[in-house]
């Protein structure tokens, strides 16, 4: 089990001796990964580490071949992709498998807290690309899940609608505290985010920091890069 969880909180997911394979071809093997409830976690990796195999694996989308994977409930998931539904308005969206009774107004709320609360009556496509995000984690929050899985959400919007984003993401994990998983490749937006940084390796988790006790910004930042395999970057 992680040597940096907190003990005695209270578990989004608990995963033991996890293996996920393809065929013959192991990509997960002996995974053990605890996330509380409140807690951010990211994990960072180089491309093919099996980053959204573990995700997929954790979101119950995929079938798993050893080993446990214990959560209180069903966990949401947002893609890179937003994945509306263009015939249905933004709050069908978002109510989406809620009981009919009380939908539109839970999806009201959820889109009132992601800043789009007066475009319930719309349709996806006129939606910016920030926006339609905005959406998919108004779905995702409407379920009131404990664990939240983000699957490198912010990676196809500009540079200042992701930073807009992380701080909508932060104050909304801080309301609702889920445990949350977001697989990324931005090593900034892992020290801004996370709790937590995993570093994956091959279908494991090779290291793992709390970027908050990270004394000198600079050598963690540095110490990241070269964990990823950044040739150069031990010596910045
Ligand atoms: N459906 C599949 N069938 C066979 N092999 C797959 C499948 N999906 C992924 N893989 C393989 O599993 C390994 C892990 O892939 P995965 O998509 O989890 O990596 P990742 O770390 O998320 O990569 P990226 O950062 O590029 O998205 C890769 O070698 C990939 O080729």
């Amino acid at each position: 089990m992680s040597a940096l969880h907190v003990p005695n909180a209270d578990p989004a997911v608990t995963v033991t001796g996890l293996r996920r394979a393809y065929g013959r071809r192991v990509v997960i093997d002996a995974l053990d990964l605890r996330i509380e409830r409140g807690e951010f976690v990211a994990l960072l990796g180089e491309s093919g580490c099996g980053k959204t195999t573990l995700l997929r694996a954790l979101a119950g989308l995929d079938p798993i071949q050893a080993g446990r994977i214990d959560a209180p409930g069903k966990p949401a998931v947002v893609f890179q992709e937003p994945r509306l539904l263009p015939w249905d308005s933004l709050w069908r969206n978002v109510s989406l498998g809620l009981p009919e009774h009380g939908a539109r107004e839970a999806a009201a709320a959820a889109l009132a807290e992601v800043g789009l609360g007066n475009r319930l009556d719309d349709w996806p496509r006129t939606l910016s690309g920030g926006q339609a995000q905005r959406v998919a984690l108004a779905r995702a929050l409407v379920q009131e899940p404990e664990l939240l899985l983000l699957d490198e959400p912010f990676a196809a919007l500009d540079a200042l609608t992701r930073i807009r984003m992380h701080g909508l993401v932060k104050e909304l994990v801080a309301r609702h505290r889920p445990g949350v998983l977001l697989v990324t490749h931005d090593v900034e937006e892992a020290i801004r985010l996370a709790d937590r940084i995993l570093v994956m390796r091959d279908g494991a988790i090779a290291a793992e920091h709390l970027p908050e006790t990270a004394a000198d910004p600079q050598r963690f930042r540095a110490l990241l890069l070269a964990e990823l395999g950044v040739q150069g970057s031990a010596a910045a």
